[in-house]
């Protein structure tokens, strides 16, 4: 196992963490890059229904890879249902990944290009009892990624960015009620999707990915506040979190489709 957890450091970042997660070189793993002339419009593909609760949001917390915003699962009032999944899926979490300048940043890319930053707003199929019973199913997770774009100041997301000088270090959180995660999502919800993974350890390769088309904007002053925050806990050397994204991972044979032409 790795002498100390995983993370995006020259000593334990994602070119080392087949070392612990062997699935990190499997068949099915995330991000990739999207080509967009090579996925295929699937005219069967639904429309994505994402209804979301504010009432189910719960609480904030650094976790010492990202930050997550984690939402109140027992009953059926977040969901994700139509798109390219059967059933229901339950909203857990979303979190972001993001760059230490504003050339990198997100985990999927379009024609190689990277964004700033990029959104996941994580769900868990009802079929299953909980996440922990979904994320090691092949059909157990959703994850809806959405890209930011460098340009006018994102109010939606400035409430969010407004509780992270409270949970500056590793482990701390508070609570973060009544946020509304559809207001975070773009005007169009024409998507990609291809079977995948979690983006970090455990890798789990149960992910349906569902990736947006329409990216939603964010400052450079947004983007500074992300970045104050830290990968460390209090008391340790201060290390900025930033660059907390993998790259992108082999296709292998995977289509990509599009809902839209
Ligand atoms: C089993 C397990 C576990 C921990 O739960 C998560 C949840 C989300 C993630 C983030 N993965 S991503 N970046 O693909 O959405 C990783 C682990
Ligand atoms: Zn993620």
């Amino acid at each position: 196992a790795m002498s100390h957890g995983w993370g995006y450091g020259p000593s334990n970042g994602p070119d080392k963490w087949a070392e612990s997660y062997p699935v990190a070189n499997g068949a099915r793993q995330s991000p990739i890059n999207v080509v967009p002339k090579e996925a295929q419009f699937d005219s069967s593909l639904k429309a994505l229904k994402l209804r979301y609760d504010p009432a189910n949001s719960r609480g904030i917390l650094n976790n010492g890879h990202s930050f997550q915003v984690d939402f109140v699962d027992d009953t059926d009032s977040s969901t994700l249902t139509g798109g390219p999944i059967t059933g229901t899926y339950r909203l857990k979490q979303f979190h972001f990944h993001w760059g230490a300048s504003d050339d990198r940043g997100s985990e999927h890319t379009v024609n190689g290009i990277n964004f700033p930053c990029e959104l996941h707003l994580v769900h868990w199929n009802t079929k299953y009892p909980s996440f922990g019973d979904a994320a090691d199913k092949p059909d157990g997770l959703a994850v809806v990624g959405v890209f930011l774009k460098i340009g006018a100041a994102n109010p939606r997301l400035q409430k969010v960015l407004d509780a992270l000088e409270a949970i500056k270090t590793k482990g701390k959180q508070t609570t973060f009620g009544n946020f509304d995660a559809k207001t975070l999502l773009p005007g169009s919800l024409d998507y990609w999707t291809y079977d995948g993974s979690l983006t970090t350890p455990p890798l789990l390769e149960s992910v349906t990915w569902i990736v947006l088309k329409e990216p939603i904007s964010v400052s450079p002053a947004q983007m500074a506040m992300f970045r104050s925050l830290l990968f460390t806990g209090e008391g340790e050397a201060a290390c900025c979190m930033a660059d907390n994204y993998r790259p992108p991972q082999p296709l292998k044979g995977r289509r990509v489709r599009a809902s839209f032409k």
